[in-house]
């Protein structure tokens, strides 16, 4: 695993001399993500400097559009996962209302200091600097003047269309896993902290663990899905649901997960989740019996078919 430094007053920006960097937010880390990265990889084995990402905390579309944003990673998960793709560093730039108000040429003159490095990577749609405003070409008339070689990548692109972060939440939005995770180029998973239900699973024969997301981690659209969960390490068949239940008035938590052939308090424990499958939308029933009788058949599909 890389180092991971996070960029602050004690931050040496030395460590970026040379290096080959992929610069961007990548929220999760897809195929498109990777191709850019490997890049980064391949002109530092050229150039004999380290290959580096360089990214953000928090997710700048956090900053500016919370309200509509559906990530697919957390911004730890995010930066653990650059961490895992082979680079010899990642380093971590605070996107501080600050930072975030900074006109393109100020902008990189805080990122880099004088320290410049040998290569940058970005897609050829890259924006930086406040409003967004600084676009490849400025990155190449500052890098010109520097020796930075700039590398703007033709977008990655799947059945036709280029990769992107917002095309992977909208399949998931929709419900389409399989599509988002061959995207993604690896498995789609969140993450929770199991808390209290109303407790009435177990009566009706389906313990759930429920979770709740923060809106912002809610990608995967409402619906009934095939899923493997995985507690303590351990990974488990399970069938899940996304959104508040509605045969409920006071229904409680966003996701709430059977986990097969586990039995056991997992409340207060972080659990990752992985829908691999849609089976249906949520169903407002009539009745708890018909209830208790479709969460059953989802069950069985899942025992039969993961
Ligand atoms: C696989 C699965 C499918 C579900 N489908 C629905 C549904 O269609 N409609 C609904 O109101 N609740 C649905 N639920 C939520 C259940 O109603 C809920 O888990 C149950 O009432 C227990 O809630 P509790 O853990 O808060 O006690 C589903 C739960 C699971 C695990
Ligand atoms: N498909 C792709 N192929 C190559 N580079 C890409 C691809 N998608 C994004 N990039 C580049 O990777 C870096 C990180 O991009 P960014 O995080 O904005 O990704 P994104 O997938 O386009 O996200 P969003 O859809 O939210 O804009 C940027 O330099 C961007 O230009």
């Amino acid at each position: 695993m890389a180092k991971v430094y996070r960029v602050n007053e004690a931050f040496d920006h030395g460590l970026l001399s040379g290096a080959s960097c992929a610069f961007g937010v990548f929220d999760g880390v897809h195929r498109g993500h990777r191709f850019l990265i490997d890049e980064a990889k391949k002109t530092a084995a050229e150039c004999g400097g380290p290959s580096a990402v360089l990214t953000f905390d928090i997710d700048p579309d956090e900053r500016f559009h919370a309200d509509r944003l559906k990530k697919l990673m957390t911004n730890e998960r995010r930066i653990e996962a650059l961490a895992q793709t082979g680079v010899d560093f990642v380093a971590v730039l605070p996107f501080t209302p600050a930072f975030a108000a900074q006109a393109p040429l100020d902008f990189l003159a805080t990122t880099f200091g004088e320290s410049f490095p040998a290569a940058l990577h970005v897609g050829c749609d890259f924006h930086f600097g406040a409003k967004a405003a600084g676009q490849v070409d400025d990155l190449r008339a500052w890098a010109d003047e520097r020796g930075v070689r700039i590398f703007a990548h033709d977008l990655k692109s799947a059945f036709d269309k280029p990769i992107t972060a917002t095309r992977i939440r909208l399949l998931l939005a929709e419900g389409r896993c399989e599509d988002a995770v061959e995207l993604l180029g690896h498995p789609y998973a969140f993450e929770g902290v199991v808390a209290q239900g109303r407790g009435e699973g177990s009566d009706m024969g389906f313990c759930t663990a429920n979770i709740e997301l923060a809106p912002m981690m809610r990608a995967l659209g409402e619906g009934v899905y095939a899923a493997w969960a995985t507690v303590s390490g351990v990974r488990y068949k399970a069938a899940m649901s996304m959104g508040t239940a509605p045969t409920f008035a006071e229904a409680t938590a966003t996701s709430e997960v059977h986990i097969l052939d586990f039995e056991g308090s997992i409340y207060g424990e972080t659990i990752a989740v992985e829908p691999v499958h849609y089976l249906r939308p949520m169903v407002e029933f009539d009745s708890v019996e018909s209830l208790i009788a479709e969460v059953q058949a989802n069950i069985a599909w899942v025992r039969e078919n993961l």
